[in-house]
């Protein structure tokens, strides 16, 4: 697991360690891992050419002492100073002292086998100033590593505000900041290395999780399980204007981990001759036999409103998608207010918007704010319906009301493709019905969903939902191990 903290929780925690080390042993220790990163990035440190880019503040000291250790190794470096009546003193003595140089030659930023981005870390805010603003358009044919954040991206949101520098690699200390893990940071930020620094961190607000995670999370069939005992997913889905939605998410629930999958809906017709595995029973909800869990909403059009009320009275997990979403933004968070068992409802930006403005009596929030603060809308969301959100997009986040986020490290800009969220659907609820919990059933179905994606559009192509859906048997075996 992957665990985020904000700018308050580093930098209390870096206040309370700095009071029992000596001055700059945290500096130093975040420059040593930093300089060992950048020596293993460049073919050889004797003769490269670095370039660091040192802004006011302690991230440009970082930078600065880390070119020093460079330099001693033999690396010519070279630092433009984007403040240089402000620049961290003795992060420079140390760099002119191990014979690196001041330049005011932009150029040398294009030339460098590598560039330190140390404009600015967690103190910075508000997109990067004009003065730094050239080097995020400019060219480059070295690696970029950017200190702790790549600046111009809000380390607790992963807006970017405006310009900023785009990283190969970020190194960042004593913890992961939500905005590297985060669209559209994250696309900023390269592959992301933690140096621990020996902070002592509270509980991380938000998380990540890795192969590893999801191996010891999915349920495994024992020699006592039978169909019943693995879970019964419901699926409520589909309509005569929509049934390939209703195939879709059968397909993914097919791939969850339950023990079988139901069908209620009006595409049973094609759902068995498509799947013969599946149970199916016309009607909704109310009438079909025992489930533990369901889902609700993808392609479900007129028939969405009933299927969803039924679904909700059920004592079980309820899974909301599609139009079941749009129908629940029309009743707002009182139809879940009678509720025993957890909800989770799966929304991409535009269903978030609905919801946000069926909870609140205003108007909805326009789509790309909301993509633009992803993690702030997930957690509005999960608070106002009591449930637990997974808010689909570039960087799936899954929110509880309490707050606590789980961000998704997998996927392709590939997977947004037509019927790849009913598979998701089906998938997440399917996790459900096997025991899960709602975070770990949305966090989890996100991974293998992602996973499957990245699969499917291996070397760069289309996929189709179906395609996503037929691979997430080969991503339980990657997590697997
Ligand atoms: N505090 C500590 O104990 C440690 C801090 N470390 C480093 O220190 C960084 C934080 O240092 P600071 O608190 O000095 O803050 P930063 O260096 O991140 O930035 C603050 C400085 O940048 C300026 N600034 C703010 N927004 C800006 C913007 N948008 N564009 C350009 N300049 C901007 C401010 O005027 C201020 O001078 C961390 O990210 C990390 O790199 C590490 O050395 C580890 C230890
Ligand atoms: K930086």
């Amino acid at each position: 697991m992957r665990h985020a903290h904000t700018v308050e929780q580093v930098r209390a925690a870096e206040a309370e360690l700095m009071a029992r080390l000596p001055e700059g042993t945290l500096m130093q220790r975040a420059a040593a891992g930093l300089a060992a990163t950048c020596a293993r990035l460049l073919p050889r440190v004797y003769g490269s050419r670095v370039v660091v880019l040192a802004g006011s503040g302690d991230n440009g000291g970082d930078a600065l002492y880390a070119g020093a250790r460079l330099a001693r190794r033999g690396a010519a470096v070279s630092a433009l100073l984007l403040a240089p009546e402000r620049v961290h003193t003795g992060g420079l003595a140390a760099l002119r002292a191990a014979g690196g140089r001041v330049t005011t030659d932009q150029g040398e930023f294009s030339r460098a086998d590598l560039v330190l981005d140390g404009i600015v870390g967690i103190g910075g805010r508000g997109g990067l100033r004009p003065e730094a603003q050239p080097y995020a358009a400019a060219e480059r044919r070295g690696v970029v590593v950017a200190v702790d954040v790549p600046s111009g991206v809000d380390p607790d949101s992963g807006a970017v505000p405006g310009a900023a520098l785009r990283a190969d690699v970020t190194v960042c200390f004593g913890t992961y900041k939500p905005g590297l893990l985060v669209d559209p940071g994250a696309s900023y930020a390269g592959i992301v290395q933690l140096v621990d620094i020996g902070l002592a961190l509270p509980g991380a607000g938000v998380t990540a999780l890795q192969h590893d995670d999801l191996a010891g999370m999915l349920p495994v069939p024992t020699v006592e399980s039978d169909k019943y005992r693995r879970g019964v997913v419901g699926v409520a889905a589909g309509s005569a204007r929509y049934p390939g939605a209703a195939l879709l998410a059968v397909a993914g629930a097919l791939r969850g981990g339950a023990g079988a999958v139901r069908y209620v809906g009006t595409a049973a017709e094609e759902v068995v001759r498509r799947f013969p595995e599946v149970l199916v029973t016309e009607g909704g909800p109310a009438g079909a036999g025992r489930v533990q869990a369901w889902v609700v909403g993808p392609g479900g059009g007129d028939g969405a409103a009933r299927a969803l009320e039924e679904a909700l009275a059920s004592p079980v997990p309820v899974l909301v998608d599609a139009d079941g979403l749009t129908e629940l933004a029309r009743l707002g968070p009182a139809a879940l207010a009678g509720r025993t068992a957890p909800t989770l409802l799966t929304p991409h930006t535009g269903e978030a918007a609905r919801l946000l403005a069926g909870a609140t009596a205003q108007a909805p929030p326009a789509a790309d704010e909301l993509a633009a603060a992803r993690l702030a809308s997930a957690r509005r969301l999960a608070a106002e319906y009591r449930a637990t959100v997974l808010l689909k997009g570039s960087t799936t986040v899954v929110a509880e009301p309490t707050g606590e986020v789980r961000v998704n490290p997998t996927g392709t800009s590939w997977l947004a493709t037509a019927g790849s969220g009913d598979v998701l659907a089906g998938l997440a609820g399917s996790l459900l019905a096997a025991g899960l919990g709602t975070l770990d059933a949305a966090s989890a179905a996100a991974y293998l969903h992602g996973l499957g994606g990245r699969e499917a559009a291996a070397g760069g192509g289309p996929v189709t939902a179906l395609d996503v859906a037929a691979r997430l048997g080969s991503a339980w075996r990657v997590v697997r191990g």
